[in-house]
């Protein structure tokens, strides 16, 4: 049955306007498609609309979508409580964070599935717009309504390392092709993985995440492709198995280099096979995934080192996508400051806080060994314990003075630069753990690291 809405689609593409159409008459009591902006105000106040979906760019050679911003901000402003749902590239995400923060309900991706768009109408529609949202719940508005799009945090990057990654992504997403993600933890691994499968053909499916690190060889094959009742003691009932669970949407393997030999040789079957045996079955059941897998470490250099089967590396990278540590492109750091300031500023009501231009400078200037992930951190811990509208950084500062410190004093006897880079992680989290007290969790979270990563180092360096 129609649901009885009346919905404007706003683009200057006749095509889109017409697969639109055709698509959203069968759902929607009216349909009005309009592809001149200039009509938008008088087309809204001669018929009563619910809701508008609008594109974000008009101009042939534009791509910036200030355009859309200007309409939605228009639209608004001649009624108010108008449902908007924005359309947009994927490599335009932030700037459709930002229509949220105007008072879009929700936006989808182009090019989008027809089931994704329906899904984003209806969740707009049933949206409730209060008369005039305060602007300290605008971003978290934004993110919870995003969720279906970025899930959370919208992947931020001006520099040209990060906006090749987000050509990448627009590239690869709707192919089925396998993706490898490397890159230094908390670089956005994890964020890519998600980004391209909210992007992708299989987005209405879930996306499963499996930390390979966390596993131990006697769980990761059940985990990994299920169990039947009975199969060992604890299994006390069927089990479908992350693949099984993936089938339609997308798997991600994280921390892939941890995986041993013997696992990895299943794993490559379960990939060729596009099947895998559940523990305690004896017939195989088919799987339909994308396979998305990620790691901080050189695979390429595992392979060599007899450490992980070149043919299942093969089968994994048929794109590699290289996350830039933050150090090296460090013109993303102001952007992403002021992101999570004013995030952390929404979530704990102190928006009234700004990172002074002396510290910006130090900020630039740090290494930030643990990446977008311990600056995030580093923002929130200075939000929670600013005091007097003052936001206090002197703890990463201080840890920088040190490692600049030793870097002077060994500098000498230092052979190469991973040797110093090693020296001052392994004394930064030695550190780190006498201050919380060897609490790992404490002391991972206020270096940007995950427990697994913090655990891995600990054993590097025998602490
Ligand atoms: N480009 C980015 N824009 C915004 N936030 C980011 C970005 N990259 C990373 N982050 C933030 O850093 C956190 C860590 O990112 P993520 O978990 O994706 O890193 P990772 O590379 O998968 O790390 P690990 O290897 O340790 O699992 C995220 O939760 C997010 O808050």
């Amino acid at each position: 049955m129609k649901q009885p809405y009346h919905v404007l689609v706003l683009d200057d593409n006749q095509d889109i306007l017409i697969a639109s159409r055709i698509f959203l008459k069968q759902h929607f009591a009216q349909i009005t498609t309009l592809h001149d902006p200039a009509q938008l105000l008088s087309t809204l106040s001669s018929q009563p609309i619910d809701l508008l979906l609008l594109d974000m760019n008009f101009s042939r050679d534009t791509q910036s979508g200030e355009e859309g911003l200007f309409y939605l901000q228009q639209a608004l402003k001649a009624q108010p409580q108008l449902k908007v749902v924005m359309m947009t590239a994927y490599a335009a995400l932030p700037l459709a964070v930002r229509a949220m923060q105007l008072g879009a309900v929700n936006f989808i991706a182009k090019p989008w599935q027809n089931e994704q768009l329906l899904q984003a109408l209806q969740q707009a529609l049933q949206t409730t717009i209060k008369p005039s949202p305060k602007p300290a719940n605008m971003l978290a508005k934004a993110r919870t309504s995003a969720a279906s799009i970025i899930d959370r945090i919208p992947l931020l990057g001006d520099s040209r390392a990060m906006q090749q990654v987000l050509r990448t992504i627009e590239k690869v997403a709707a192919t089925d092709a396998n993706i490898l993600l490397l890159g230094e933890s908390g670089t956005g691994k994890t964020l890519v993985a998600q980004a391209i499968h909210q992007a992708s053909n299989r987005a209405a499916a879930p996306m499963v995440s499996v930390d390979m690190g966390s596993l131990s060889s006697s769980l990761l094959e059940s985990e990994l492709f299920g169990h039947k009742k009975g199969a060992f003691t604890d299994a006390k009932a069927d089990n479908a198995g992350r693949f099984v669970e993936a089938t339609g949407g997308t798997l991600f393997l994280d921390e892939l280099a941890n995986l041993a030999l013997p696992e990895q040789t299943k794993l490559l079957a379960a990939l060729q096979n596009r099947t895998v045996v559940p523990v305690g079955a004896s017939q195989p059941v088919a799987v339909d995934i994308r396979l998305i897998c990620a790691t901080n470490e050189d695979l390429h250099q595992a392979v060599a080192s007899g450490l992980f089967r070149q043919d299942l590396l093969y089968r994994i990278n048929t794109v590699e996508i290289t996350l830039p540590p933050l150090r090296s492109r460090k013109q993303d750091i102001i952007p992403l400051l002021n992101w999570y300031l004013q995030y952390y500023g929404q979530r704990y009501q102190r928006t009234d806080l700004q990172i002074s231009s002396c510290d910006q400078r130090l900020l630039q200037q740090y290494d930030w060994p643990g990446n977008v992930r311990q600056l995030a951190h580093a923002v929130e811990r200075a939000v929670v314990l600013a005091d007097k509208g003052k936001l206090d950084f002197s703890q990463l500062q201080s840890t920088s003075e040190q490692a600049l410190a030793l870097t002077d004093s060994n500098t000498a006897q230092a052979e190469d630069a991973d040797f110093m880079l090693e020296l001052v992680e392994e004394k930064t989290i030695r550190q780190a753990l006498q201050y919380f007290q060897g609490n790992v969790s404490q002391a991972a979270k206020a270096l940007g690291l995950t427990r697994g990563a913090l655990y891995r180092r600990l054993e590097k360096y025998g602490l």
